[in-house]
Formats: structure tokens, sequence, C-alpha cells
């Protein structure tokens, strides 16, 4: 592919991308702009991106493609910027971000400059940001959303595909508004609800600190998505506002109704509360990368016994297996501990369960 690539937003996502279509088509310039003068040296120097540009006004008008990645206000001003330059004609534009309703409406204004704007959201990401983050295979296997409005013909799509086709995710096609409401019950509200209960143990833990040190698995799966940047999630509220207040009182009411059967201690109500939600919890697609399981998680029954950690990392490593996580996760009845151990792929899962239960290790998948 000889087309001149502009990554605009050098973090987690913007670094992830030019890492994969890099390795999908070598022979690609990409160039990379950040407002952080430290973000462009550093994905210069980490060899992410070829080439630093220090403005937009100059690189810009050359760019074929241009992937804005920023937090989603910040794409907004990008796109203004955008619309007050020479663009070439018939270039692509698409984004990455979290929300699509004001994106893409202010997007589709660089459609009347003979250039294509297709939004877009990778449904895969992490808790850390920058472009120290990045990875190449992020976006494998997860969740590619497009949001393309009427007027982008079928060629303009497909050539982005073509593009993106490098990250190895599924792309997906939704309108703007149906993407903003199922990203906000999948992902926004969830978010607002990891934070939550942070606060709520961060307040117990002034008074107490001994709580905080106590928060073990539970407590720390469901919140680790609370350590992103606080700013990205301040654009994502604030550009997917209406959907969220409207989520935010349908959970205040959930929650009302779980008091009032906590008031009433109605057990049958409390059972089926659980049982219902373990239900579908437990029909979710399990081991497909995308929005609800990023990584590929092993669970290992280890014995408590010095040099398990080595002998099973050892086992792994003798078979070529590359561990992206390793996490010691509980304590089982004082003499088993359980190991999370986190890989890039499918494959490399289904390698290290054979490879392991060779050694007598028991395994398992999360549900
Ligand atoms: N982090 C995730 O899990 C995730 C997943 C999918 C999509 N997204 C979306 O991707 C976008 C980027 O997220 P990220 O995690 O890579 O964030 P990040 O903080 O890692 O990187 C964002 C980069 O954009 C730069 N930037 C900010 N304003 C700019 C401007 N006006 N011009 C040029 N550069 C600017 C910042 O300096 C920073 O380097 C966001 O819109 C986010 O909603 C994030
Ligand atoms: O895995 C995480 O850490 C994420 O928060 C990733 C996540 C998500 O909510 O699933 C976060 C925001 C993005 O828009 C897409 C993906």
């Amino acid at each position: 592919m000889s087309k001149r690539i502009l990554i605009i937003g050098l973090g987690l996502i913007g670094g992830s991308l030019a890492l994969a279509v890099k390795k999908g088509y070598p022979g690609t310039t990409i160039t990379g702009y950040d407002i952080d003068p430290q973000a462009r040296k550093l994905a210069k120097s980490l060899q992410v991106i070829d080439d630093a540009a220090v403005s937009l006004e100059d690189e810009a008008p050359e760019a074929d493609i241009i992937i804005i990645s920023t937090p989603v206000e910040s794409t907004i001003q990008v796109i203004n910027e955008l619309l007050n330059l020479p663009l070439k004609k018939g270039s692509l534009i698409t984004d990455v971000g979290s929300t699509k309703q004001t994106v893409v409406e202010k997007g589709s204004l660089l459609n009347e400059k003979g250039v294509f704007f297709i939004g877009g959201h990778p449904m895969a990401g992490s808790h850390k940001s920058g472009v120290e983050a990045s990875r190449e295979r992020l976006f494998e296997n997860a969740f590619y959303i497009l949001t393309p409005t009427e007027d982008i013909p079928v060629a303009k799509m497909i050539q982005l595909q073509n593009v993106l086709k490098a990250t190895r995710a599924k792309f997906i096609e939704l309108d703007p508004e149906t993407h903003d409401r199922f990203a906000g019950l999948i992902s926004h509200l969830p978010h607002i609800i990891a934070s939550g209960l942070v606060h709520q143990v961060a307040k117990t833990g002034e008074k107490e600190p001994l709580v905080s040190q106590l928060a073990a698995g539970g407590f720390r799966d469901v919140t680790r998505i609370a350590s992103a940047s606080p700013g990205m999630w301040r654009d994502i509220l604030l550009h997917n506002r209406e959907t969220l207040l409207t989520m935010l009182a349908d959970w205040k009411q959930m929650m009302s109704e779980v008091e009032k059967m906590l008031v009433e201690r109605d057990e049958d109500q409390i059972y089926s509360f659980f049982a219902e939600a373990k239900a579908v919890r437990d029909d979710l697609p399990a081991k497909k990368k995308g929005a609800l399981l990023p990584f590929y998680d092993l669970f290992v029954d280890v014995p408590d016994h010095p040099g398990v950690i080595s002998d099973v990392t050892a086992i792994l490593a003798q078979s070529g297996i590359s561990i992206t996580n390793i996490r010691i996760i509980e304590a089982r009845e004082d003499i088993m501990g359980v190991l999370r151990l986190s890989f890039r792929s499918e494959e490399d899962l289904t390698l290290a369960k054979a490879k392991l239960s060779e050694h007598m290790y028991e395994t398992y998948e999360a549900p």
C-alpha cells in the first residue's frame, strides 16, 4: 500500500493502530502528529511512527488517509482545524472515538470538501494510556465499529477496511445513535459504576485505611477500568450525556429495587436477581476479545510451594508461549493458590492449557 497515512493523536489507540498498519503493510510510511511534543518524540523513538509532523498544516494536505485518535472533545477540535485546511481530494478520514453522534455530525462536514469521513470505534483498549502502552495486536479479534453516513460510497468503506484489516479486528456497521446507546450500556455506564465503587471504598478508607488493603480479587476485577485516563472519560461522558442520563436513571431504579428486596428480606427476589444475572453473564461469548473480555485468561490451581511460578513459566517458555500478564489472585485453604495467566491469542491459551495439563496442573477458563 503506497498511501500516505497520518495519525493524529499518538496515544494508546493511535500508537496501536500505527503498529498494526505498519506490520500489515511494511512499506507504508506512517506520519504521526500529537499536540504534545513529548508524545511525538516518544512515538518516533519507539519506532511506532516513521516520521513526526510538527504541525497539521504541513502534513494533513498531503495525506491520503487520516486517522484521528485523540480524546473525543479534541477530535471535534481537530476536525475544525481540518475544515480550514486544503485536503487531498478523495482522501479518507476516520476517527477512533468512544462516542459517535457528535463526532460523526461534525466529521461529515468534511465531506463537503471532497474528502470522505467515516466514524470508527475499535472496541478494545486498556486502562493504560500513552504511546508507551500501545500494542500491535490490541485489536485482534475485537469488534471494530464503523458508522458511515449515507453519502459514503461503498468503495470508500472497502478502502478503509482494507487499511484497518491489519488490526485483524472484525468490522461491524452501526448508525451513530445505536452505537452510543450500546457503548453507553456496555462501556460508559460500567465505567461510572466502577469509579463510583472506588470512591465509596476511598471514603471509608480515609478513616479505616485497612479496608483498601483488604480489597481483593472481586473489587479489583470490577474496578480495573477506573484506572483509565480521566480526561478521556470526561469527554466520553459529556459526548454521550443524554444516553447516560437515561441509563443512570434506569440504574438508580434497579438499585432501588434491590434496596426494596433487602429491606423486605425477600429471599426469592434476591436469589433471582443473582441467578438471572449469572445466566446472562455465563451465556456471553467467552474467549472472544472485545468489549467484555480484553485478554485471553487462564486460571491455574497451584500448590502454595516455593518455585511454583517459575515452574509454570518454564513449561510455557519451553513451548515458546508468551505470557502478557501473570497474577496470583487468591489463596485457597492455605495450601492452594490460583494464578491468572494472560495470553495474546486464543491459540497461545489453548496450547498453554495442554502443556500445563501434561504437567498435572489443573486449569480453567473464565466463564
Ligand atoms: N483507551 C481505550 O481503551 C480506548 C479504546 C477505544 C477507543 N478509545 C478512544 O480512542 C481515543 C484515544 O484514546 P487513547 O486511549 O489512545 O488516549 P491517550 O490518552 O493514550 O492518547 C491520546 C493522545 O491524543 C493527544 N491529543 C490530545 N489532543 C490533541 C490534539 N488536539 N491534537 C493532537 N493530539 C492530541 C494526546 O496528547 C495523547 O497523546 C479516544 O477518543 C478514546 O475515546 C479509547
Ligand atoms: O478494557 C478496557 O480497559 C477498556 O476500558 C476498553 C473499552 C471498554 O469499555 O471496553 C473502553 C473504552 C473504549 O471505547 C473501548 C473499550
